[in-house]
C-alpha cells in the first residue's frame, strides 16, 4: 500500500495512524478530521474539564505527531466514499488511497434547546453555561449524563437527572447494578427522576416531562446516546447497519477498508468505549496491512466512569445472576460478578465501585 487515508482524527484515528507506523507502514498517511483540533481526549470533558481543572488534553504530544509524518486535513469533512479507494471532502477535493480506515465515531442524539457533550467545542459551551447557572437539568442517566450531573453538583449547582427507564444503565449493567449507580445521585444531593419521558425543553426555564411535571433548570444537557457517524457513507460501497459492518477484526466487506472505534459494528457489536477504540486500532490496522483478517479483538468491552468521587468499572456482559464478591452496595464499594445462565461457575461480566484492585484480579477469570 502506498497511501492510507484515515477518516476521523480522534482517538481511534490517531491510534490507527500510530499503529500503522509502528507496524512499518512508511507510505503516505492522510488524516481527515472535521473538527479543527488536533486529537484530544474526550473522557476529561465531562469530568475535570467541566470543573475547570484541565483544558483540552492532547492525545499525543507534538514530537509524537511529527514522528507520524502524516498529512493532516483538519476542519474538513469526508462527504462521500466515491469508490473503494476515493473519498470526497467538504473542501471540494478528493483523497485517493489504497487503504482506508474509517474512524468517524458517534454523533450525539439531540433535543431542541438542550446542550450535548461530545466535542471540545461542546464542552467549552457547556462550561460557559454552567458558570451562570443555578439549576442544571440532565436528560439521561447513562455514564456521560451521570458524569455531567456529578460535575455540576461539584460546582454547587442544584441538579436534577431525568431517566426514561425505571433504573439507569439497565441495558449495560442490569437492573440491580444500574440501581446501585443511580443511588449515587441521591447520596450527593442530586435529584434522580426515573421512568418518565421528556416532552420538551424550554429555553432558560427547564424541562417539561411527559406526565405534566416541570423541572426547573437554567441549563439542560442531553446525555441520551450517540448514533454512528455514517451519513457520509450512504449509498457507497461499504455496508452500513448500526455503524460500519465489519468482522471481529474490523475488516469491512471490502478488504482494503477497515473500521475502528465507536463507528465500527464489529461482529454484531458496537462498543462506545475508550479502550475498545484503542485496541481495535491495533488489530484493524494489522488486518489492513495483511490484506485479510489475521487478528481479532479481545478487549471484552472494558469501560470506566468517574461519578461523585466513585470509580465504576465494568467489563463483559451483564446477566440476571449477579453476585457481590466483596464489599457492599450500601458502602458504595464492592465488586460483583455476572454468571453465565448455563454454567454458574463461569464469570461473564464484572462490575466494581471503588475497588480497582479486586476488579483487575477477577478480570483474569473472565470467560
Ligand atoms: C464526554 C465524554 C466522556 C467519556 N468518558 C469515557 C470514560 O470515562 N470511559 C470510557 O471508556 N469512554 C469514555 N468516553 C467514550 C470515548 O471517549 C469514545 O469511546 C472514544 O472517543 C471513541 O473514539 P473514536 O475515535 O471512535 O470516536 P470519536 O472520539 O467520536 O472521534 C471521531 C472523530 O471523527 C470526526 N468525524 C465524524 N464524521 C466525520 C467525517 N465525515 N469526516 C471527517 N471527520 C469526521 C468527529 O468529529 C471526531 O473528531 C467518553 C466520551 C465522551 C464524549
Amino acid at each position: 500500500m502506498r497511501t492510507i487515508a484515515i477518516i476521523g482524527a480522534s482517538l481511534a484515528g490517531l491510534r490507527s495512524a500510530q499503529a500503522l507506523r509502528r507496524q512499518g507502514f512508511d507510505g503516505r498517511l492522510v488524516i481527515v478530521g472535521d473538527e479543527v483540533h488536533l486529537p484530544y481526549d474526550r473522557p476529561p470533558l465531562s469530568k475535570d474539564f467541566l470543573l475547570g481543572k484541565v483544558e483540552a488534553v492532547p492525545l499525543a504530544d507534538q514530537d509524537d505527531l511529527d514522528a507520524l509524518n502524516a498529512e493532516w486535513r483538519l476542519g474538513n469533512c469526508a462527504t462521500a466514499l466515491l469508490s473503494h479507494g476515493e473519498v470526497a471532502l467538504s473542501d471540494g477535493t478528493t483523497v485517493e488511497a489504497d487503504g482506508i480506515v474509517i474512524a468517524t465515531g458517534g454523533i450525539p442524539r439531540t433535543i431542541p434547546n438542550a446542550h450535548v457533550l461530545r466535542t471540545l467545542d461542546d464542552a467549552v459551551k457547556l462550561r460557559e453555561a454552567f458558570a451562570t447557572a443555578q439549576h442544571v437539568g440532565v436528560i439521561g442517566a447513562g455514564f456521560i449524563g451521570a458524569e455531567i450531573a456529578s460535575s455540576a453538583r461539584s460546582l454547587g449547582k442544584d441538579v436534577t437527572v431525568i431517566e426514561a427507564l425505571p433504573t439507569p444503565l439497565t441495558r449495560v449493567l442490569g437492573v440491580e447494578m444500574g440501581a446501585a449507580c443511580g443511588q449515587l445521585h441521591g447520596d450527593h444531593g442530586s435529584t434522580l427522576i426515573t421512568a418518565v419521558n421528556v416532552d420538551s425543553v424550554n429555553v432558560d426555564s427547564g424541562i417539561n416531562l411527559a406526565d405534566g411535571r416541570h423541572v426547573n433548570a437554567d441549563v439542560v444537557v442531553a446525555g441520551i446516546g450517540v448514533r454512528p457517524a455514517t451519513d457520509w457513507l450512504a449509498g457507497g460501497p461499504v455496508k452500513v447497519d448500526n455503524g460500519v459492518v465489519c468482522d471481529a477484526g474490523g475488516v469491512t466487506n471490502l478488504k482494503n477498508i477497515v473500521a475502528v472505534g465507536d463507528v465500527a459494528n464489529c461482529a454484531g457489536h458496537r462498543a462506545e468505549h475508550w479502550t475498545s477504540a484503542t485496541e481495535q486500532a491495533q488489530v484493524a490496522t494489522r488486518n489492513l496491512l495483511a490484506g485479510e483478517t489475521v487478528a481479532t479483538h479481545t478487549n471484552g468491552g472494558y469501560v470506566w466512569s468517574d461519578q461523585y468521587g466513585v470509580r465504576i468499572q465494568f467489563i463483559g456482559r451483564a446477566t440476571n445472576d449477579v453476585r457481590i464478591e466483596d464489599g457492599s452496595i450500601e458502602d458504595r464499594r464492592f465488586v460483583a460478578t455476572y454468571r453465565d445462565s448455563s454454567n454458574e461457575e463461569d464469570i461473564v461480566g464484572i462490575v466494581a465501585m471503588s475497588n480497582a484492585r479486586l476488579f483487575t484480579r477477577l478480570r483474569r477469570n473472565l470467560k
